[in-house]
């Protein structure tokens, strides 16, 4: 593990590579430190005012997403439509045009992959399984000092990493050195990599990025920075409150509507570690009752909340009434939830609508992360679709 100085030195360089605007902030106010939770952090060496910029920070890699859910589309423009698909007769790389093949990012990938012996013809290589590991084939791109700062990340080493690598395996003969690197690199994406936006309306491909600065932020469920991205795939990170010096910087790695043990099982399985923050710690949530469950008994409109959050096999017990219920109850409801969500379509918002006006209110309190997120994608179609209009309360 490299020293905090040598790290930092890297971050310099690297966000040094970033050309200045009024925007971005010459003078950091923040530097890495040995944080309290294990590991590195972020930490404020000023006060910083709500709003201001920390810093804007570039992708290291980027590339299609490896989840199991293949989405098919042009490597190079992401595109998700169109009647032109076609494979490289060189690589097997999916391609849109002329314009893709002939680009910079293409020409680069291809000559990673077309260096490999093919252990099938190029036409037999199935090109999903290449999209799922170009973004670790891209890192082989990278210079040596950037080689350096991207294995200077945290990496989990998991055997369930690297399955890309594997798969990949079944149709080329990849040189020991690049495979062992691969291998790594699907590690450290595992850790670190963020979700890109896709712009509005726009159909692409899902991409995530190594972001190196953001990178070292660690997760809290109530963050103080937020971030967002522009059109050149640049991440400005700003503070969302004010934080005074000494104070760690801290994003959110789970969804922020998500009740307390949605988050904790989401952090648990993709970034390995149980948050123990003050939001998980508090039953309530801060009031928000995001995981409530309507009480078990008729009589009583109250919501069932954990009585341990901390714990996963806590007993849940009612606010208004005090009755208590066994994890194994409150189980059975959640994976009932789970499968009636599962059934939904999400893209009929009529189907949406009906579900949220005479179905799920009776089950679940309208705190509920699942009311709350059906009312937000209501929100955000009905915002957009001509005509639409709220037909209940
Ligand atoms: C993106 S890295 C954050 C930087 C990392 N601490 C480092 O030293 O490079 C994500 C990893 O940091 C650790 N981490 C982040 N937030 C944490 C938290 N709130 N509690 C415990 N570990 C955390 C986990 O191991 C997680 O997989």
């Amino acid at each position: 593990m490299v020293s905090i100085e040598q790290l930092s030195l890297m971050i310099n360089q690297h966000l040094g590579l970033l050309t200045c605007t009024d925007d971005a902030p010459n003078c950091m106010k923040w530097k890495i430190f040995e944080s309290p939770l294990g590991g590195r952090g972020l930490v404020a060496t000023e006060d910083i005012k709500t709003g201001e910029v920390l810093f804007i920070d570039h992708p290291l890699v980027y590339g299609p997403r490896s989840g199991t859910i293949i989405q098919r589309g042009c490597t190079v423009c992401k595109n998700i439509d169109s009647d032109t698909f076609y494979k490289c007769s060189k690589c097997a790389l999916l391609l849109c045009s002329e314009q893709c093949q002939n680009s910079g990012i293409h020409l680069s990938d291809c000559s990673v992959i077309s260096c490999w012996p093919n252990k099938v013809s190029i036409e037999d290589v199935d090109d999903t399984v290449l999209s799922r590991a170009l973004t670790a084939i891209r890192a082989l791109l990278l210079n040596e000092d950037q080689k350096n700062l991207l294995t200077s990340l945290q990496a989990h080493i998991l055997h369930q990493h690297g399955s890309e690598i594997r798969a990949l395996k079944e149709y080329f003969d990849i040189f020991e050195q690049d495979e062992e690197f691969m291998t790594l690199v699907t590690c450290i994406l595992d850790a670190n990599a963020f979700q890109m936006a896709t712009p509005y309306g726009k159909k692409e491909m899902n991409l995530r990025g190594l972001y190196p600065v953001s990178s070292l932020m660690n997760h809290n469920c109530v963050s103080n920075t937020r971030y967002s991205f522009n059109s050149e795939s640049q991440m400005t990170v700003r503070a969302v409150k004010p934080i005074s010096a000494g104070t760690e910087l801290f994003t959110c790695y789970s969804g922020m509507l998500w009740g307390t043990p949605a988050r904790r099982l989401h952090l648990y399985k993709t970034k390995h570690f149980l948050c123990v923050c003050e939001r998980c710690s508090d039953p309530t949530e801060r009031g928000t009752l995001l995981a409530a469950l309507k009480c078990f008994s008729t009589e009583c409109s109250g919501s069932l909340l954990p009585i341990e959050p901390l714990k996963s096999n806590s007993a849940w017990r009612c606010l208004d009434c005090g009755l208590r219920v066994p994890f194994l109850n409150i189980t059975t409801i959640q994976n009932a939830l789970g499968s009636l969500m599962g059934c939904l379509n999400f893209d009929n918002i009529y189907e949406l609508e009906k579900f949220f006006l005479n179905r799920i209110t009776k089950y679940i309190p309208k705190t509920n992360q699942i009311v709350v997120d059906l009312q937000c994608r209501l929100i955000w179609e009905f915002g957009e679709s001509e005509g639409l209009r709220w037909e209940g309360e």
